[in-house]
């Protein structure tokens, strides 16, 4: 029940699970996203974030659990369910020969949307994602970036309440990414909510929560402030004249976690008591990395994820053995 202190819900899951043969893509799943959110799910390859992502889209029956989409559940009330969503899933495809108008057109069709909502809604979505005067190119011949915002701009057109987005903006370059990002940001400030899976970093700093799912569960939920704040240690980083050389040797080190390139520094995790300084400097120079230099860093996402990783794995190693 909605209580005025608990904002209404997009989603609910509870129980959710998904097999396929003897691999369990998602398991038993609860899941509580508010509406308005713009909840990122983050996890390894194979997860099971595209499974949860197409159950909740109504593509996929699951064989467990139960999931609502704003109180619709997805299993006896589809045809409830599928006006409200919108979901563009990695193999979403556009067609090619059709122009950017056109396939608009298409898709409204396809979803029921009348004439002259059609024409206002392509229009006023032309120009928001500054596609407008593209609108006869063929789809064939645009950017990697420019398809994407068109994909999400067909998802768009019978206005759906919740997004369901699986690594929209995979392959595509560092600015188209920021551009369908403010466009996003832009829906969320009216009010949608979005469920987006994604590899990169940037984007789950961005969202308003995260969920990181591994083995189809969810391990850890919150803001990005709060999965960051689950990394016990500092964070540092290591800048040595030739970082990979840094990188090797600080992997056999047991006291730098989650060692990893950002950019030509190294950054690991430092769970110790002692002065790193006083151990990582000398064990660099004894591995044939002289000369390096230690100093703090803000904690980040990407230094969150590997270490939530790490020990998710670890955690699946230990129960394995028991
Ligand atoms: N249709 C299918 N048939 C058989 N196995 C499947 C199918 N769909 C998913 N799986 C398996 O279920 C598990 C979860 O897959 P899923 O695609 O949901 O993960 P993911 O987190 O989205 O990863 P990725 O980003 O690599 O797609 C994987 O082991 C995958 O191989």
């Amino acid at each position: 029940m909605t209580t005025p202190t608990s904002p209404p819900l997009a989603v609910r899951a509870s129980g959710l699970g998904r097999s396929f043969g003897d691999t369990v893509a998602v398991a038993e799943l609860d899941l509580d996203v508010p509406r308005g959110a713009v909840f990122g799910l983050l996890g390894p390859d194979g997860a099971g974030k595209s499974t949860l992502i197409r159950m909740l889209a109504t593509v996929l029956l699951p064989d467990t659990g139960s999931a609502e989409v704003f109180g619709r559940s997805v299993i006896t009330e589809r045809d409830a369910v599928t006006p409200l969503i919108g979901y563009m899933s990695q193999r979403f495809s556009l067609y090619p020969d059709l122009s950017i108008a056109e396939n608009l057109e298409f898709f409204a069709r396809v979803r029921g949307v009348g004439r002259s909502e059609r024409h206002r809604r392509a229009a006023s979505l032309l120009e928001s994602m500054g596609l407008a005067e593209f609108a006869d190119r063929q789809a064939q011949h645009l950017s990697g970036g420019m398809k994407q915002k068109l994909m999400l701009a067909t998802t768009l057109m019978h206005s759906p309440e919740l997004l369901l987005l699986d690594e929209p903006t995979t392959g595509v370059d560092p600015v188209s990414r920021r551009e369908f990002w403010r466009i996003l940001a832009g829906l969320h400030q009216d009010g949608t909510t979005v469920i987006v899976a994604t590899p990169y970093m940037d984007e789950a700093e961005r969202c308003t929560q995260i969920a990181f799912i591994d083995r189809g569960r969810i391990q850890n939920q919150g803001t990005p402030a709060q999965i960051k704040a689950l990394v016990p240690g500092r964070l540092l980083e290591v800048i040595a004249a030739d970082p990979r050389a840094a990188l090797a040797a600080l992997r056999t080190l047991p006291e730098a976690a989650s060692p990893h390139l950002f950019g030509d520094v190294v950054r690991v995790l430092w769970q110790q008591p002692d002065d790193p300084a006083a151990l990582l400097i000398p064990a660099l120079a004894r591995a044939g990395v002289p000369g390096a230099t230690v100093r703090p860093a803000a904690m980040d996402m990407e230094s969150a994820f590997a270490f939530l990783a790490e020990s998710s794995a670890h955690s699946s190693q230990s129960a394995g053995a028991a």
